[in-house]
């Protein structure tokens, strides 16, 4: 076994998603089979309803898979106890049922919970977790203001180091540009793919942006008609993939500028 294969953070095999409901099962994607190693930037992509937030689901244990396999950490995701798995992963949701009265230094210290005793105390260690992904996410100038005093751009900033201040190998993002302004969107997918560089952690992001993650992920899922295929932006370009995404009449994919144009 190579080192690099020794390394993977996320696997999958033949995954298929879904759901149950009593004896029926509706697939919502087959065939996934990605692998994600330390320091890369991955988004999934796909129109609405293609099954984008139910896979993040189900890679975070949230859902389970209809069938398949997927490894985190080389482990199987259905043996590893949930103590553990929130110390393997953090995810960051866009609708997040969370205390806005919180300031931003009380909702990043939320993600060193996973360590610390039943009262919560935080240790020196946890303190210095907790400033480092403040200062990794640049966010110190607003660390003493209430969640509900942020843009959604600052707010979202703030998720991010909480997910940082969780210490995991990976982190999953549910469309983290939602609600951002183009300069917004372009600075966070900016900041995951520095931070994934930078703390050598997997980061894996649902998204509509997909000429921004074209641009900036090491490697795209793309989910299409129940069907999937992984690979880096320059072995999804020299497929038929993205030229068949959206309905021609509208949107091409322009394969020498490598981006959607709109007719
Ligand atoms: N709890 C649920 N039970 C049954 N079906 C569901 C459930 N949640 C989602 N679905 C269905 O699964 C399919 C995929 O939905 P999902 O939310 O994963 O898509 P998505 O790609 O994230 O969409 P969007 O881009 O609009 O957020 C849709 O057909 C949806 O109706």
């Amino acid at each position: 076994m190579s080192t690099e294969i020794s390394n993977i953070v996320l696997k999958t095999e033949n995954l298929s998603i879904g759901y149950r409901k009593k004896n029926e099962q509706q697939i919502v994607a087959s065939g996934i089979n990605i692998e994600v190693y330390p320091g890369e930037l991955v988004a999934v992509i796909g129109v609405n309803g293609s099954g984008k937030s139910t896979l993040l689901k189900t890679l975070s244990g949230i859902i389970k898979s209809i069938d398949g396999e997927v490894f985190i950490d080389k482990n199987k995701l259905s043996n590893i106890e949930p103590d553990k798995l929130s110390k393997d992963v953090s995810l960051v949701l866009t609708e997040q049922m969370l205390s806005k009265n919180l300031s931003v230094i009380e909702l990043v210290a939320l993600g060193r919970q996973p360590y610390t005793n039943w009262i919560g105390r935080l240790t020196k260690n946890d303190l210095k977790k907790i400033m480092h992904a403040i200062q990794l996410v640049n966010i110190e100038d607003i660390k003493n203001k209430k969640c509900h005093e942020l843009s959604d751009g600052q707010f979202q900033k703030v998720l991010i180091a909480r997910a940082l201040a969780q210490d995991t190998s990976l982190i999953i993002l549910d469309e983290p540009t939602t609600h951002l302004d183009l300069y917004h969107k372009a600075y966070v997918l900016k900041l995951l793919q520095k931070l994934s560089k930078e703390t050598n952690k997997a980061i894996l992001f649902a998204s509509h942006e997909i000429n921004l993650a074209l641009q900036l992920c090491d490697k795209l899922l793309i989910l299409k008609d129940n069907k999937t295929l992984f690979g880096t932006p320059a072995e999804l370009i020299k497929t038929d993939v993205l030229s068949n995404l959206f309905p021609k009449q509208l949107i091409h994919f322009d394969k020498e500028s490598s981006s959607f144009k709109i007719k």
